[in-house]
């Protein structure tokens, strides 16, 4: 597909990067961590924040760090985008990445489209429901090296859900560029679409290992590849 607009956002799981290395290392690590992060940091102002989101979604006091290990487990049990949690998880993952048990993978085409579309002048960034701090230390630390200097931006669940169209309008706000300037990558069509209905243009990204995609019409432009792309 022929791009002429100036920003490019992109989604991670299942987008730059494979659902089966988000779902299968860092889900199991986080859920393996909680309980001793928890209990070890239960008073520390990182963890002052999350017990507030927890607390505000759950609508009642998580009082103890049982507790809240507890409800952090039962919404990872449904693959919750709850704000409290993506925050947790993002801080437990911050061991793993600086001690390189977790490297990030990332799809062997990404690095040189993300070069190419540097050198064409093109702003990337990128929208996820993993906290801003786990996207930092996600393309930080890839399999294919430090990534992260080439996105100039990071939006999350803080901004707004994903599969609604506000949180769109307010991404492009903060951007300085008018929707129809940015190109939206996922393999969500439901994210595509609340991207669309703001004004976005959008690629479904089809990867090994993604679900199939929700049917929609007018279709969403695929791609295989962000070689594809070309500015
Ligand atoms: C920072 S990588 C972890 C991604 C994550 O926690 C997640 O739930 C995947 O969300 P995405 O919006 O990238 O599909
Ligand atoms: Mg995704």
């Amino acid at each position: 597909m022929h791009f002429t607009g100036r920003g490019v956002l992109v989604d991670i799981e299942g987008t730059t990067s494979a659902v089966a290395y988000v779902y299968d290392v860092m889900f199991p690590f986080a859920r393996k961590g909680i309980a001793s992060y928890v209990a070890q940091h239960w008073d520390d102002d990182a963890l002052a924040s999350v017990r507030e989101q927890f607390a505000a979604d759950a609508g009642r006091d998580l009082a103890t760090p049982d507790e809240l290990t507890a409800e952090a487990l039962r919404l990872m049990d449904g693959d919750v985008k709850a704000t409290g949690l993506k925050t947790l998880q993002g801080l437990v993952w911050e061991a793993g990445f600086h001690s390189g048990e977790l490297q990030a993978h990332v799809f062997a085409d990404v690095p040189p489209a993300l070069t190419a579309w540097r050198e064409a002048g093109l702003d990337v960034r990128v929208y996820s429901s993993g906290s801003i701090h786990a996207q930092r230390l996600f393309f930080g630390h890839t399999e294919a090296g430090d990534l992260l200097s080439y996105f100039s931006g990071h939006y999350d669940t803080t901004t707004g859900p994903k599969r609604e169209a506000a949180s769109y309008t307010a991404i492009a706000n903060a951007w300085g560029l008018a929707p129809a300037e940015v190109l939206f990558l996922s393999d969500i069509t439901e994210e595509l679409n609340a991207a669309r209905a703001a004004g976005m243009q959008t690629a479904l990204v089809v990867r090994p290992g993604n679900a199939a995609a929700s049917p929609i019409e007018p279709p969403h432009e695929t791609i295989e590849s962000f070689e594809q792309i070309t500015h």
